[in-house]
């Protein structure tokens, strides 16, 4: 039976650290697109993707419930409810692969957790979901891994590179130009003007529209 995959989706005016370099709209059409590469990862992977949106959101490849409620709490009803393993996994790894998706399922701990760059959670797979809940926010990576340990429930760090690289900052743009050539995430930075630039040393970004370097 496919693992279900719950995806937390934000539609509307998403990614507002990305403010300085795009616009409502095009972080709204960045995040759809980081999204699509993370939909196609978990379902390469054999997972049933379902969006936790925040808002009306249709997608011909996932399930949609609407919980306008905060990531915790919405996320916590699932998985109160829930009676078969689940894997949380964030929109905003347009990196994710199917291989790394499939490792992680692939566990033989009680659940794994994939950090994010800077303290973050990007991933969580907990085979009894009932026994887990979640604490996002801050260094949620710490306080992930201290509530498995407080449920008794044996837990792997999921060491990986896609999986680890969240798209939250400017200087996370460069990893999507570098390694995720072919993305629907790395097609709309392009379209958008984006490349990368090389000053005094450091890979940044420049827009075309309006240079930005890192
Ligand atoms: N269901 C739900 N998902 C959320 C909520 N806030 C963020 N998300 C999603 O959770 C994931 C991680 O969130 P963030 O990295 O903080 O994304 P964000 O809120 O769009 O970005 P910032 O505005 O820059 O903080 C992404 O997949 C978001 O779409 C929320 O309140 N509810
Ligand atoms: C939701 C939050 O995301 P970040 O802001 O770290 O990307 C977290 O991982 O706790």
């Amino acid at each position: 039976m496919a693992i279900d995959a719950i995806i937390p989706f934000k539609p509307k005016n998403p990614k507002t650290r990305l403010s300085c370099i795009l616009e409502q709209e095009e972080r709204e059409a960045f995040a759809r697109a980081m999204l699509s590469d993370v939909l196609a990862a978990v379902r390469a992977a054999g997972c049933a993707p379902t969006l936790l949106s925040t808002g009306p959101f249709e997608h011909p490849d996932a399930a949609v419930v609407e919980d306008p409620a905060g990531l915790n709490e919405s996320l916590n009803r699932v998985l109160a409810a829930a009676h078969n393993p689940v894997l949380i996994i964030m929109a905003d790894l347009p990196l994710a692969t199917p291989e790394a998706v499939a490792r992680m399922v692939g566990t033989d701990a009680s659940m794994a957790i994939a950090p994010g760059l800077g303290g973050g959670t990007n991933a969580i797979f907990v085979k009894e979901p009932s026994r887990y809940h979640v604490d996002y926010y801050g260094a949620s990576f710490c306080k992930h891994m201290a509530i498995a340990a407080e449920a008794g429930l044996s837990c792997e760090v999921t060491d990986s590179f896609r999986l680890h690289t969240d798209v939250d900052e400017k200087e996370d743009l460069v990893e999507v130009l570098i390694h995720g050539q072919g993305s629907a995430a790395c097609r709309c930075l392009e379209s958008l003007g984006f490349a990368l630039s090389i000053e005094r040393g450091r890979v940044g970004v420049e827009r075309r529209t309006h240079k930005e370097t890192l």
